[in-house]
């Protein structure tokens, strides 16, 4: 199954070591005061390989560009009303390599014509449930909605992944197989399921949940 994992939220250098080992495709980083996940010191530089994302909320373009050069952030997972505007002019100013998830939160339904202005524009869209906080709610949304997805930009699976989930999350990836499609479902981004404590991650969970999704 080629299905890409990102493990987000993550900030204790020791913990992110930890992490790391057991290669993730992208490790997230959170750079939003309101996130018990905010990141503000030294983080675990590690491996070029694993894609280090920044997760912003509405920040400015001063501030993320600020975090790619401190960071060598390799994606930018957008998780508040970033403008298509917004981010083709932040696109002028970073690497073409940097890659570019814009989020969409998920309630009882979702009108996917939301997604119209930003084809094109990122890379990925990442769906997560919408709650209380802008994110790491916990919480998973009806995948139903996914079923006819009407979009060509490939998408990560977010919100309240947890331990328990991988075989439904292998029996949706199917479902797009079948459909011939499985390339649409680019990854799944897990969070809080996963965690001790803020911030920091339950690495043999990872480990078993990573066994089972994968084999
Ligand atoms: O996790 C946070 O604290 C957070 C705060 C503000 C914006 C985004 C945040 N998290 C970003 C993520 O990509 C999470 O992984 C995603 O919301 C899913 O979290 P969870 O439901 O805990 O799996």
């Amino acid at each position: 199954m080629n299905l890409k994992l990102k493990i987000c939220g993550m900030r204790e250098p020791e913990n992110m070591s930890r992490i790391a080992a057991l290669h993730p495709d992208y490790l997230g980083l959170i750079f939003f005061e309101g996130s018990p996940r905010n990141v503000v010191g030294e983080i675990f530089q590690g491996d070029q390989k694993i894609k280090k994302t920044g997760v912003f909320v509405n920040a400015s373009e001063e501030n993320i560009l600020e975090k790619i050069e401190k960071y060598q952030l390799s994606a930018l997972q957008l998780h508040g009303e970033e403008s298509p505007e917004f981010i083709n002019n932040l696109k002028q100013k970073i690497s073409e390599e940097i890659e570019l998830i814009k989020v969409f939160s998920i309630g009882n339904e979702f009108d996917f014509e939301k997604l119209q202005p930003y084809e094109g524009v990122v890379d990925y869209f990442l769906f997560d449930t919408l709650g209380k906080s802008k994110g790491g709610n916990g919480i998973r949304f009806n995948w139903d909605v996914l079923q006819d997805y009407p979009s060509t930009t490939p998408f990560f699976l977010s919100g309240g992944i947890g331990p328990d989930d991988a075989a439904a999350v292998k029996e949706l990836y199917h479902t797009f197989q079948k459909r011939q499609k499985e390339e649409l479902f680019y990854g799944i981004d897990i969070n809080s399921k996963f965690e001790t404590a803020p911030a920091v991650k339950d690495a043999e969970a990872l480990k078993t949940f990573r066994e089972r999704l994968y084999n």
